[in-house]
């Protein structure tokens, strides 16, 4: 809720302490099928039995009825103070209503013996919730006891009566009535037609109720009238004719029709019901009740208001999402692609064609770890076999076993230091392109439903290619056999031909001979072989796989487009519409229809007018918009949303509210009325009019500002020209009709703008906030000419297809004169063909800051001359500019 608003409501309620509390409609009669008629009536479903006996049955007890949350509970309140919950507790779970009525016929209420006091009643239903109305239905005769339910609420009393005629007894009631309430307002309730339907079966009855007249200003204590609140506006509709003797002859008068200032949703409330009624004091209370519907309304306009604009919010943030997944995917899927390819050919490139690198790389690997392997192969403790403490072994086979432990401790070492040294050498093997790749791959797979990661399973083979080079024991056998060469000599020379001893000395001694014999060209031929084949295999499946994957993408970024299409031109100005409805209405119903005054400008779009005193201020401007149909409506409710939902800056004309006058100049059309604050004049007309070079200046900053804050925004004017530059009382500059505006995400390459300031690309469809920058150019072209006219360069042109055909070539309006070298670099700057080109208005704006700088520094008689000598002014701006710039 906005913070002015929710002042307002605090006022409000402050002003008038009975809007705090609950309405109380207190049903009377004395007779019960009568009553419980009139509750069905405004329940919209029978509470108690109809069919209840009439006249001389035995009353009801009081009956209050609350809201509550999910059930229909009962409880009785008896004598001695103890609240007793029946056992009866019907719950309907999907509607949250009585399952079973009536029922407090069966709770033998009829037949109390009088211990009971009353009955409480929560029942869920719509008119209770909350606990801003509850109900009381109380026999006449106790009356005087329906003070024990009104402390601290507002009541309205309602009389059912069970035919158009009142009995004694129930005159002699309504008197007593009369009495009691102080001449309080009371409603009539009789039958239309025939009495009620037999319990169970009917609808609720057809009642007609009757309506107060404003009468004697009488007032309860507690009902306050709303201040300032116009009386209501009161016709006839009399209650059947014996009837309404009898209640006037008690002291009842009547009205003639319900208020009709009340709003139509009250009167939809009570079209089904005849409504007049009787007596005074009824203008305290429709003033209130006037004033608490209109609350109620204004607070759910505001409310549907705010959860609209959250849903459109949320609606753009997801355009946004989708457009950059639109155009990222493609993006991620050429970069897998050629990263994954770069490194396979980087890889392969080694594997093919450097079998002596490769060679010297395991040759490095071996002189490099000699002395730690060596020891690492001293320190071995044997796992598979048995080894005395003194290094004793039984048998020639665990010798061989001894020899193969120490063989694999010295493979997998040999194999990490080789695989260290190939990733190292390999550039797209380093950690940080291969993460990047890998995350890529992460986000490209998040959506494929069948694929199960098979572009990355296929990366990280190729990675595997690299990492867990295989020297296994066959590409190095001619290690082997030169270590069993060794050891049958060893063997051989011993005398008792008994196995070694395998101690430290041992070990290293094997190790040694084993790396003494390790043969690196033709180790190095196997691992390239092994490489190439793995390297191949795992390529050609990422190739596949990522084949797969792209065509699963091209079908699901399709249907994205189809869903930000739809979202964008269908959803989102649909709900755009409703908040614009909802927003139109809190401001109407605070401050009314604004009246236009005098004509102060006209567009294409709109005309403006000066307007008479709205929401406590004179000073707006009020641009009154006739959309033609319905997509014009959609386009306003989008740009207005835009609009509003921008925070303040003193450099953008913001709309400050919005009326719908729905019979617009008793035309029956409707017309869009956006209020904004009114400024002086345009900078069309300022610079017809003469301003000097320091003040245009000025303004080109302060649009610049204005302009930049708006892409800080994500937001496009796509707009921006001389008439849409307002100047205030200092001749400061303002952004205004912010009608093309729009995040980039939301734009769909319409092509919008003023012919003479539409970039080249705009034509293209594809464009962004650079656009802006490009109409800037030819806006301070204008402002460095200090002139209105159309340049002369675009004068040939004979239309606009003509003339942006020359735009397209690169056709620019010529240097003006006087114009500093600082002014024409930054006028050319911001009009570059290629987009990317342009500056930012940051930097522009920091370019008008030198230039205005450099002014201050030139003493004034060598300063270029005044406007007047400079070039004449135009008589008048749309003679001058041919009507399709
Ligand atoms: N807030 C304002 N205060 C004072 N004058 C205004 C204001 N807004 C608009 N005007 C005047 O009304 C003229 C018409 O404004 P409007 O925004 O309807 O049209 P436009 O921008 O000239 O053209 P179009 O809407 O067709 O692009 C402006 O040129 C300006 O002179």
């Amino acid at each position: 809720m906005s913070a002015d608003l929710a002042a307002q409501f605090a006022q409000l309620e402050e002003d008038h302490p009975v809007l705090r509390q609950p309405v109380c409609l207190v049903v009377l009669g004395a007779d019960n099928g009568a009553r419980a008629a009139l509750v069905a009536a405004l329940l919209g479903e029978p509470l108690l039995p109809l069919a209840a006996p009439s006249g001389t049955a035995r009353r009801w007890p009081p009956l209050v009825v609350r809201g509550a949350c999910d059930n229909f509970a009962v409880m009785l309140q008896e004598r001695n103070g103890l609240r007793r919950q029946t056992d009866l507790v019907v719950r309907d779970t999907e509607r949250g209503r009585l399952l079973e009525p009536p029922c407090l016929a069966e709770l033998g209420l009829a037949d109390t013996d009088g211990t009971c006091v009353w009955v409480n009643v929560g029942l869920n239903h719509p008119l209770l919730r909350g606990d801003h109305v509850r109900l009381v239905v109380a026999p006449t005769h106790q009356a005087a006891t329906v003070h024990c339910f009104l402390e601290d609420v507002v009541p309205v009393f309602l009389h059912g009566t069970a035919a158009n005629c009142l009995s004694e007894q129930e005159r002699a009631e309504l008197g007593d009535l009369h009495r009691i309430t102080g001449g309080q307002a009371v409603f009539f309730a009789a039958p239309i037609d025939s009495p009620a339907e037999p319990a169970g079966s009917a609808p609720p009855p057809q009642l007609s109720l009757h309506w107060p007249h404003r009468a004697r200003p009488g007032r309860r204590p507690g009902v306050a009238p709303a201040r300032g609140s116009p009386e209501p506006a009161v016709v006839a509709r009399p209650p059947p004719g014996p009837l309404l003797l009898q209640l006037r002859a008690i002291g009842y008068e009547f009205s003639t029709c319900p208020p009709a200032s009340l709003g139509q949703s009250v009167d939809e409330l009570f079209q089904s019901c005849q409504l007049v009624a009787g007596s005074a004091g009824m203008l305290a209370f429709a003033p209130y009740l006037r004033t608490c519907l209109q609350l109620q309304l204004l607070r759910a306009a505001h409310q549907v208001n705010k959860a609209l604009n959250q849903l459109l919010r949320a609606f753009i943030l997801s355009a946004f999402d989708m457009a950059r997944e639109i155009q990222i995917t493609p993006r991620r899927l050429q970069y897998a692609r050629q990263t994954e390819a770069e490194l396979f050919s980087s890889v392969m490139a080694i594997a093919d064609s450097n079998q002596l690198h490769m060679s010297q790389m395991v040759n490095r690997a071996c002189v490099s770890m000699r002395d730690e392997l060596l020891s690492q192969a001293a320190m071995y403790q044997f796992r598979d076999v048995e080894v005395s403490e003194t290094g004793a072994i039984r048998s020639a086979r665990q010798l061989q076993q001894c020899t193969a432990e120490i063989q694999n401790l010295l493979l997998a070492a040999l194999n990490r230091a080789v695989a260290g040294q190939l990733v190292g050498s390999v550039d797209y093997m380093q950690e940080r392109l291969v993460g990047t790749l890998q995350r890529c791959l992460l986000s490209l797979e998040a959506h494929d439903d069948g694929g199960s990661g098979e572009a990355s399973n296929a990366l990280k083979q190729i990675l595997n290619s690299a990492y867990s080079l295989e020297i296994s024991v066959e590409t190095s056998s001619s290690v082997i056999t030169s270590l069993w060469e060794w050891l049958k000599q060893l063997l051989d020379v011993m005398p008792w031909k008994t196995p070694p001893c395998v101690d430290a000395l041992w070990r290293r001694k094997v190790a040694t001979e084993m790396l003494d014999n390790i043969n690196e060209l033709r180790l190095s031929r196997v691992i390239c072989s092994q490489l190439r084949d793995r390297l191949r295999r795992a390529h050609e499946a990422f190739v596949r796989s990522i084949g797969r994957l792209e065509a699963q993408l091209d079908g699901r970024l399709e249907q994205t487009e189809r869903d930000r299409l739809r979202m964008k031109k269908l959803h989102a100005p649909h709900v755009a519409r409703l908040a614009l409805q909802a927003a139109a209405y809190v401001d109407a119903a605070r401050f009314g229809v604004p009246q236009l005054a005098r004509e102060i400008g006209r567009g294409q779009y709109g005309v403006v007018y000066s307007s008479g005193e709205w929401a406590g201020r004179r000073d707006w401007a009020v641009k009154s918009v006739i959309p033609p149909d319905d997509r014009h409506w959609n386009d306003l409710s989008m740009e207005y949303f835009y609009t509003r939902s921008l925070p303040d800056h003193e450099r953008i004309v913001n709309i400050r509210g919005l009326v719908i006058d729905y019979n617009y100049s008793h035309s029956r059309m409707s017309a869009a009325l956006l209020l904004m604050e009114r400024l002086q004049t345009d900078l069309y007309l300022g610079i017809q009019d003469g301003l000097d070079l320091p003040t245009r200046l000025r303004i080109a900053l302060d649009v610049a500002q204005g302009a930049r804050f708006l892409h800080s925004q994500g937001l496009i004017h796509r707009d921006i020209k001389l008439k849409n530059v307002l100047l205030d009382n200092a001749n400061r500059g303002k952004l205004t009709d912010l009608g093309f505006c729009k995040p980039e995400a939301m734009i769909s390459g319409s092509v919008v703008g003023t012919p003479i300031h539409m970039a080249p690309e705009l034509f293209s469809g594809q464009y962004d906030h650079s656009v802006d920058v490009y109409a800037f150019g030819v806006l301070l072209w204008y402002i460095l000419s200090n002139d209105v006219r159309m340049p002369d360069v675009y004068e040939q042109c004979d239309n606009k297809n003509d003339l942006w055909k020359c735009v397209k070539r690169g056709l620019r309006p010529s240097r003006p004169r006087h114009c500093s070298d600082l002014g024409w670099e930054l006028v050319t700057a911001c009009w570059r063909g290629e987009p990317r080109h342009r500056p930012l208005f940051g930097v522009v704006e920091l370019k008008l800051h030198q230039m205005l700088d450099q002014l201050e520094a030139v003493p004034a008689d060598q300063q270029p001359p005044p406007p007047a000598a400079e070039a004449p002014a135009a008589l008048d701006g749309s003679a001058v500019i041919p009507c399709w710039s």
